[in-house]
């Protein structure tokens, strides 16, 4: 994967974030565990939602659950001073939010992205929920305006049309380009494919470069 703080070339404000803070990626990735606990939670939203264990089973499960969040609670930091959205070389950036796909192209002509959708991202019928895939393409349209040298912008609309039912556990491939630039205003969109380039979702965005203090 690219280092995503690299650019060629960014346009002349891009250091005027608005009145959006300037977060660093996290060089460690959360050091030589934190991927691996992301990765379980993960596992266990998947099991949370396609398990049906006995009362006892649950309630044991339950313990551990408040007790790992015991462990966590103390350690609580501001954002931007933890690793999780931050540790662009783990799936989803280290985010339990993001979906945890891999970045494999970044650059001013565009961003690339791989993964699956998990057990969690269900909506019915074994196909993804429809609230995910504009969470998709929202994050990689952020990158795609990073990517490009943009200042931070925020999404002013997001069109998604759904081609297809958009398969669980399955590996796709989604990729976006800025299509135009008028001022504050980027216009971005991507596509969401099979790896054979079945069409299963497009998208467009306008992402809208914040004015100084805009949070
Ligand atoms: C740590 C290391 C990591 C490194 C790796 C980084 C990777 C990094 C990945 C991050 C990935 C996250 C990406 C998430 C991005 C979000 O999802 S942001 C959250 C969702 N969006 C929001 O909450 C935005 C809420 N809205 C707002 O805050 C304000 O409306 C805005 C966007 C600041 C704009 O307000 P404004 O400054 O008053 O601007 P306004 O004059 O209304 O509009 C400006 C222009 O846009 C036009 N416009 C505005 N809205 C619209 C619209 N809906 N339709 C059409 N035109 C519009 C206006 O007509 C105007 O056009 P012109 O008159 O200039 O021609």
């Amino acid at each position: 994967m690219q280092v995503m703080t690299e650019h060629t070339e960014r346009d002349g404000d891009y250091e005027h974030h608005g009145g959006f803070p300037v977060y660093a990626a996290d060089p460690d990735n959360g050091g030589p565990h934190f991927g691996r606990l992301v990765e379980a939670l993960r596992t266990v939203q998947d099991l949370a939602v396609s398990t049906a264990p006995p009362p006892e089973v649950i309630a044991q499960a339950a313990e551990q659950a408040e007790a790992l969040a015991a462990l966590l609670a103390p350690y609580t930091a501001p954002e931007g001073h933890y690793p999780a959205g931050r540790s662009v070389g783990l799936p989803g950036r280290g985010s339990l939010l993001m979906l945890p796909w891999t970045v494999e192209k970044f650059d001013r002509t565009g961003v690339r992205s791989t993964g699956v959708f998990r057990r969690y991202h269900m909506g019915g019928n074994g196909a993804a929920h429809g609230g995910v895939l504009p969470l998709l393409f929202d994050d990689l349209f952020g990158m795609i305006t990073h990517a490009a040298g943009r200042p931070i912008s925020r999404t002013g609309y997001l069109h998604v049309n759904y081609r297809k039912i958009t398969p669980l556990e399955t590996p796709l491939v989604v990729e976006g380009r800025v299509d135009r630039v008028d001022g504050r205003k980027t216009f971005v969109s991507a596509r969401l494919t099979e790896p054979d380039g079945t069409l299963l979702a497009d998208a467009e965005a306008l992402m809208i470069v914040l004015l100084p203090g805009q949070p």
